[in-house]
C-alpha cells in the first residue's frame, strides 16, 4: 500500500492570458486512506486544484503525483486510463452521459477500466447496492439521466465515483443540491465506502457543517502561496 495518496510538489498553475497565477502550491500531501475537508472562498482555485489532481488539468510548473505515478509522465491517453482506474470523481457539473440510464451512468468506469469492473464484481449488483444506499430506486435507475432531478442526478454521480473501489475519491461540492436527509445519507456511504476500502477523500464544501467528520480540515489559503498574492 502506498502511504500517499496525492503529494503536489512545487505546483503552479496559471490560466492561459491570466496576469497571475490561480494556484501556487508549494508543497501538499493527502495520505492514504486520509479524508480532508477542503473549504474557500467561491472562485479561489478549489475546482481548479482538484481538476489537476484528477489529471484533467495539467500544471505549469511542477509536480502532481497520485498514488505512486507522477501524472505528468503520463500521455493523454495513459493518463485517462490512470484515472479511470484509481479515481472517483464527483463533478460540481455531475458529467452524466444524458441519454445513458442512470444504471449505465453509474457502472460506467466499469466499462472505461477492466481493473475496476473487477473489483466491483458483480457489477449490476454494486449499481444496485450504491443506489439503494442513495435512495434511487429501480425505476428511477432505468430512466435516462437526463430525465433526473439535478439531486437525483447528484445521487448518481456519487454512486458512479464510488462503485469498483477507487483509491482516491474526490468530491466537488457533492451535496450542494441535497436535501438535508440524502446529504447525511450521501456523507455516511461516502465516508464508510471510503474507510471499507482504505481509499483517500479530497471532499470540497462550502458547508462548514460537514468538516467535523473528516480526519483534516484544510482552508485552500493556507496551501495556496497564490492567494497571498491576489488577497
Ligand atoms: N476555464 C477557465 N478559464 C479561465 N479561468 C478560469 C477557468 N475556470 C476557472 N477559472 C478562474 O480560476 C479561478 C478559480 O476558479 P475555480 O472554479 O477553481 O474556483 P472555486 O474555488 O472552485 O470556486 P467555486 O467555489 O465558486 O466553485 C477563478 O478566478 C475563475 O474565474
Amino acid at each position: 500500500m502506498t502511504s500517499s495518496a496525492v503529494t503536489l510538489s512545487a505546483l503552479r498553475f496559471a490560466w492561459p492570458g491570466a496576469a497571475q497565477p490561480c494556484l501556487e502550491v508549494p508543497d501538499f500531501r493527502l495520505a492514504a486512506g486520509e479524508r480532508l475537508f477542503l473549504h474557500g472562498p467561491s472562485g479561489s482555485g478549489k475546482t481548479t486544484l482538484l481538476s489537476l489532481i484528477a489529471g484533467v488539468l495539467s500544471p505549469s510548473a511542477g509536480r502532481v503525483q497520485v498514488l505512486d505515478t507522477d501524472l505528468g509522465t503520463l500521455s493523454g491517453r495513459r493518463r485517462d486510463r490512470f484515472r479511470a482506474e484509481h479515481i472517483g470523481i464527483v463533478f460540481q457539473q455531475f458529467n452524466l452521459i444524458p441519454y445513458l440510464s442512470a444504471a449505465d451512468n453509474i457502472a460506467l468506469p466499469c466499462r472505461f477500466s477492466p481493473a475496476r469492473a473487477q473489483r466491483a464484481g458483480d457489477v449490476a449488483a454494486a449499481v444496485r447496492r450504491l443506489a439503494g444506499h442513495l435512495d434511487l430506486s429501480s425505476e428511477l435507475l432505468a430512466r435516462p439521466a437526463a430525465e433526473l432531478s439535478v439531486g437525483q442526478q447528484q445521487r448518481v454521480a456519487a454512486a458512479r465515483a464510488l462503485i469498483g473501489a477507487p483509491a482516491l475519491v474526490i468530491a466537488d461540492e457533492p451535496t450542494s443540491s441535497l436535501d438535508a436527509a440524502r446529504q447525511d445519507a450521501f456523507l455516511a456511504l461516502l465516508l464508510a465506502e471510503c474507510t471499507s476500502v482504505g481509499a483517500s477523500l479530497l471532499f470540497v464544501s462550502h458547508d462548514l457543517r460537514l468538516a467535523g467528520r473528516f480526519d483534516r480540515c484544510a482552508e485552500l489559503a493556507e496551501l495556496n502561496r497564490a492567494a497571498e498574492v491576489t488577497a
